[in-house]
């Protein structure tokens, strides 16, 4: 696949719209902590976030701490951030809400 790795000013436009992400410090990913109320509602984001991610083909890196998951995504075929990135982070930001 072809991955089209976006500019600085693309990723700037972009963040706009992803609150809650933030872009590391060599610009090559975004990332964000989500809390939940207990294990079960993490890992049900997880489970929502891991189907949306299939249908993406694009995979989050993740790790989940009873309550807590932090996600990072680049694209790893770009070395940096795609279109893809900021669609799994919107896809994610839906299923912490419960509603993907
Ligand atoms: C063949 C398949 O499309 C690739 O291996 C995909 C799978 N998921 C992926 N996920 C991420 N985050 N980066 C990638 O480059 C990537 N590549």
């Amino acid at each position: 696949m072809k991955y089209e790795k976006l500019d600085k000013a693309a990723i700037a436009d972009r963040l706009q719209t992803a609150s809650g992400w933030t872009l590391s410090e060599d610009g090559s990913a975004i990332a964000r902590h989500f809390v939940f109320t207990d294990f079960g509602e993490a890992f049900a984001f997880m489970t929502r976030s891991a189907l949306a991610a299939e249908r993406l083909d694009h995979h989050p890196e993740w790790s989940n701490v009873y309550r807590h998951v932090d996600v990072k995504l680049t694209t790893h075929a770009a070395q940096g951030l795609t279109d893809l990135d900021f669609r799994l982070a919107a896809a994610m930001d839906r299923a912490a809400g419960g509603r993907d």
